[in-house]
């Protein structure tokens, strides 16, 4: 149950007061996720989703609710933000931050085919490219700087081959992120946790499925487009048993990614090495996520070994169809 923060009746409406949103039809609790307290809120104005941010502090938020607020001007299906009377585009319930967004239509599809992947596709290429003018500017907090902070604390809990795995591939990664053709690589606003468990569709048996959106912008950040397209594929794209990747979903993302905006010959050249360091980005954080101690510890952290043969079957298998510029 991932509501941590319980709002009685009399508090939400209280806290509703701020907003104009008309009056409250339903309000419920969403069980699954765990890094907030999330509800599907309807009223008469229309169906939201409200959340409370358990982990963000108020100063961190403006950059991941701004973002979304400035995707979905331009069309890029993202919760929206509704902003309060007061203009805020979040205030404190039960004394934390909360924040209230549109809700996206559909459902979760955990057994994506070559269809759902061009939708992604051609949205996240969107995504990059209405993110080119959005005023805010924040460093993807889980990249190089954060992997190498947290490394020699996950040493302890790692086999000797886990280690010189880990360490031979930060040295890679290091060398990569230093190199003059990393520097060139394009980049902007990225979502940085593009799983399958972030995006919903609209599904049914007359059409063929339609991307309702994208969500789940708290690891949003600026990074190299390449790295939030290798993030993507080495979810959606790949046979979930062994973590090798399916060609023709590959080829649906990519196409479909490309026909919008089309790499350039440094990704191009270096789309193998990003996907070893989007599988290398989850390893970690799944390893320190596994590791550390949890105060809740009701909810079973994610499997690291399923990120560490993802990156080891893209150091023995790099990508045979490689992106083309
Ligand atoms: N804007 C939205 N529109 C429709 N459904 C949403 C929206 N935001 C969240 N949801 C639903 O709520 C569920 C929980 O949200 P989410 O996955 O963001 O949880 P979280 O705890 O904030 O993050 P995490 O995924 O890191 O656990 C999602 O699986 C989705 O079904
Ligand atoms: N997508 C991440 C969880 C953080 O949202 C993972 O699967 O490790």
């Amino acid at each position: 149950m991932a509501v941590f923060t319980a709002i009685g009746d009399a508090e939400l409406r209280r806290w509703l007061a701020d907003y104009s949103l008309g009056d409250v039809l339903s309000f419920e609790g969403i069980a699954s996720g765990i890094e907030n307290s999330n509800f599907f809120l309807t009223t008469t104005a229309g169906a939201y989703v409200l959340t409370i941010f358990e982990k963000l502090a108020a100063h961190e938020l403006p950059y991941y609710l701004e973002l979304m607020r400035h995707l979905a001007s331009h069309r890029v299906p993202v919760p929206d933000p509704i902003p309060r009377r007061d203009g805020a585009l979040f205030g404190l319930l039960a004394g934390k931050p909360a924040s209230i967004v549109t809700r996206l239509a559909g459902r979760a599809q955990l057994a994506p085919d070559a269809r759902h992947c061009t939708e992604v596709g051609t949205m996240l290429a969107r995504a990059h490219l209405a993110g080119r003018d959005f005023a805010l500017a924040q460093p993807n907090l889980r990249s190089l700087d954060w992997w190498l902070s947290v490394a020699p604390a996950l040493h302890t809990h790692l086999s000797p081959a886990e280690r010189r795995l880990l360490d031979a591939e930060l040295a890679t990664q290091q060398a990569f992120f230093a190199s003059a053709d990393y520097a060139r690589l394009p980049g902007g606003p990225c979502h940085c946790d593009l799983f399958r468990d972030n995006a919903l569709f609209v599904e049914d048996d007359h059409a063929p499925p339609r991307l309702g959106g994208f969500f789940d912008y708290y690891f949003a950040g600026n990074d190299k487009w390449l790295f939030d397209l290798a993030v993507t594929a080495n979810d959606w794209c790949i046979d979930l048993a062994n973590g090798a990747l399916d060609a023709v979903r590959l080829d649906a993302l990519l196409r479909a990614y490309q026909a919008v905006r089309p790499a350039t010959t440094d990704e191009a050249r270096h789309w193998p090495t990003m996907l070893r360091a989007a599988a290398l980005r989850f390893w970690v954080s799944r390893l320190y996520d596994f590791h550390r101690p949890r105060a809740a510890a009701l909810l079973t952290p994610h499997d690291p070994g399923h990120f560490e043969r993802i990156l080891r079957e893209r150091i023995a298998h790099p990508p045979t169809r490689p992106l083309t510029a």
